[in-house]
């Protein structure tokens, strides 16, 4: 790596250390009041811990498959660009490519107020496996700045000579104490596609708790949606822009047991509230335009 961007890295009191994700290096961030760490494979923020506070996002202790698609995506995994199943290719990862290829560090450094700033990059050339998934060329930035909470950029631009159309989202997984008897506001008298119901369409009614077995798209959502934690005493401020779906998942008792990349009782510390463009908000990306996916979270005692 740049020898550069190491001396730029350490000067904001980061360093590059060896993970288990797919023996991908992760940058690690340490600051007097949090510590961040963002994997190189898939562009992940895996953890955002703020001093004296528990992480904000989880991480299973699950290991893993190791095959080439074998996930271990927890944290703020970036789906692109395609979101669920692929539209023809049913031996093609769900929830699309970004997630399964290492990026590359471009840059680093601060923002005015002095949080960190860290930009990601992949490409369509980056590796083989990439332009055969994915015929037409792009560019993917994503930038993280983290300070008193996070925010997460995803620039897509299309390089090639033809639309393409994209689905998309910030996968985020939030620790919660217990699902059970966490609470989501925000969503109420919004429109959502319920997966796990045959698809069908439904209206939010009120806040949404429990958050348990449920998989949800939320279409034309609001840009703002709140995640209560009675127990921990906090509640996450989710912030969108350049999204106009919020997607609910939690996979329950039933299916965390038959799923393999998290343990059977782990579906109880965490809830999925995604910051996405789905289904029928899907958008189509014209040559040479580029289009801005942004999550940013802040946290409120209760
Ligand atoms: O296992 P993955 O690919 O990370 O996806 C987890 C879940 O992600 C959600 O976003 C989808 O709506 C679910 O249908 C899916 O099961």
């Amino acid at each position: 790596m740049n020898g550069q961007l190491i001396k730029e890295l350490e000067e904001v009191g980061g360093e590059i250390l060896p993970s288990n994700i797919r023996d991908c290096d992760e940058i690690v961030i340490n600051q007097p009041s949090f510590t961040a760490r963002i994997a190189l494979w898939g562009g992940h923020l895996v953890s955002f811990t703020p001093t004296g506070q528990e992480d904000w996002l989880f991480q299973s202790e699950n290991e893993g498959a190791d095959n080439r698609f074998g996930r271990r995506h927890f944290g703020v995994p970036v789906c692109w660009p395609w979101f669920g199943a692929h539209d023809s290719e049913s031996d093609y990862p769900s929830h699309g490519l970004a997630r399964y290829f290492r990026w590359k560090l471009i840059e680093v450094g601060r923002f005015k107020n002095g949080d960190i700033k860290v930009v990601l990059r992949l490409r369509s050339e980056d590796h083989p496996l990439v332009e055969e998934m994915w015929q037409q060329p792009f560019e993917l930035k994503l930038t993280f700045r983290l300070g008193e909470g996070f925010s997460v950029s995803l620039n897509a631009e299309n390089m090639s000579d033809k639309p393409f159309t994209v689905s998309e989202a910030f996968h985020t997984y939030f620790r919660v104490s217990n699902n059970q008897k966490t609470l989501i506001s925000g969503l109420g008298g919004v429109s959502y596609i319920d997966k796990i119901d045959n698809s069908g369409t439904k209206v939010q009614d009120g806040v949404v708790t429990p958050c348990d077995s449920m998989d949800r798209v939320y279409l034309n959502a609001p840009k703002l949606t709140e995640i209560h934690d009675k127990k921990l005493k906090r509640k996450f401020i989710v912030e969108s822009k350049g999204s106009h779906s919020t997607v609910l998942w939690n996979p329950g008792e039933a299916l965390a047991k038959m799923r393999t990349d998290i343990e059977d009782h782990e579906y109880k510390s965490f809830v999925c509230v995604e910051t996405a463009n789905a289904l029928a908000n899907s958008y189509v990306l014209e040559p040479g335009d580029s289009h801005k996916l942004k999550l940013s979270v802040s946290c409120e005692s209760l």
